[in-house]
C-alpha cells in the first residue's frame, strides 16, 4: 500500500452475469467496506439493472470497456457517455482480453481513457507482460513501453488508475513472486513519475491476477500496490467481501 492513499477493490464480471446474479450483487453492496473504496465492474446489460438493485449502497458500478467515440455508426460498441447514463462512475480500459481478442493498440486503449474522463468517468488502464515477454526478460520495458503508449499525459490522480495484471496470473492461480510484484510496481510508480510528475504519487496502482481472500493480505502489503483488480473471486460476495476484508487499512 502506498501512505495516504485509499485502497481500492474493484471486480471484473468478465462476460459473466445475467439478472439471476443481481442477489450475488446486492449482497456484496451489504458488507463491510471499512476504509476501502469498492466497485465492480459488470457486462453493460447489467449496469443499470445493478445500480437500480443496490440503491444508495457505497458499492461503485462501472462497466469494462468503451468506445472513444460519444455516439456513431459503431454497432455493438458503447461510448463512455452511455455507461455513465446506466449509472457507471468508472470503466476499465485496455484490459489484456480487449487488446488480445480486439486488437487494441496502447495508442486505442488511451483515446479510450480520454472518453472516459470527457463522460466523467474514472478510466482503469491495465497493462502487463506475457508469459513469454516474462521469460525473455521484458516485462519492465513492456511496462514502460505500454505506460508511455496507454497514459496520456494528462492523467489525474482523481479520474485515472493504473492496474498491472500479469498476462499470465489472469485465471490461472499462478501469481509473480512477492518481490517480482514489488519491483513492477516500484517500476509503475517511476515511469508514471516521468510522465505525470507529482500525480504519479497520488495515483492508485492496483495489481490484479489471481487475487483471491487467501493470498490479498500478502499481495495489498506490498509497497505501491493499492488495491486489486479481481475477476472470478469477484463473482461471489463471500470471496470479493473476503478481499476487501483480508486489505490491510
Ligand atoms: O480483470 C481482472 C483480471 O483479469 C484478473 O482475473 P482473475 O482474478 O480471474 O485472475
Amino acid at each position: 500500500m502506498t501512505p495516504g492513499i485509499r485502497p481500492l477493490i474493484a471486480g471484473n464480471w468478465k462476460m459473466n452475469g445475467t439478472a439471476a446474479s443481481l442477489g450475488e450483487l446486492k449482497a456484496m453492496s451489504e458488507g463491510s467496506f471499512g476504509q476501502v473504496e469498492a466497485l465492480v465492474c459488470l457486462p453493460a446489460t447489467l449496469i443499470s439493472r445493478a445500480v437500480d438493485a443496490i440503491g444508495d449502497a457505497a458499492l461503485r458500478i462501472g462497466g469494462e470497456d468503451c468506445h472513444n467515440a460519444v455516439s456513431g455508426a459503431h454497432t455493438g460498441d458503447i461510448s463512455a457517455e452511455m455507461l455513465a447514463d446506466a449509472g457507471a462512475t468508472h470503466v476499465i480500459v485496455g484490459h489484456s482480453e480487449r487488446r488480445t481478442d480486439h486488437g487494441e493498440s496502447d495508442a486505442g486503449v488511451a483515446a479510450k481513457a480520454e472518453a472516459a474522463w470527457r463522460a466523467g468517468l474514472v478510466a482503469i488502464i491495465c497493462i502487463g507482460e506475457t508469459k513469454a515477454e516474462r521469460q525473455a526478460g521484458e516485462t519492465l520495458a513492456v511496462l514502460s513501453r505500454q505506460i508511455a503508449g496507454s497514459v496520456p499525459k494528462e492523467a489525474l490522480a482523481a479520474n485515472t488508475v493504473i492496474a498491472y495484471e500479469p498476462v499470465w496470473a489472469i485465471g490461472t492461480g499462478l501469481t509473480p513472486t512477492i518481490d517480482d510484484v514489488a519491483e513492477a510496481h516500484a517500476h509503475i510508480r517511476r515511469e508514471l513519475g516521468l510522465l505525470l510528475g507529482g500525480e504519479a504519487g497520488k495515483m492508485r496502482i492496483l495489481y490484479g491476477g489471481s487475487v483471491k481472500p487467501s493470498n490479498a493480505t500478502e499481495l495489498l502489503n506490498v509497497e505501491h500496490v493499492d488495491g486489486a483488480l479481481v475477476g472470478g473471486a469477484s463473482l461471489k460476495a463471500v470471496d470479493f467481501l473476503g478481499i476487501i476484508a483480508a486489505c490491510p487499512v
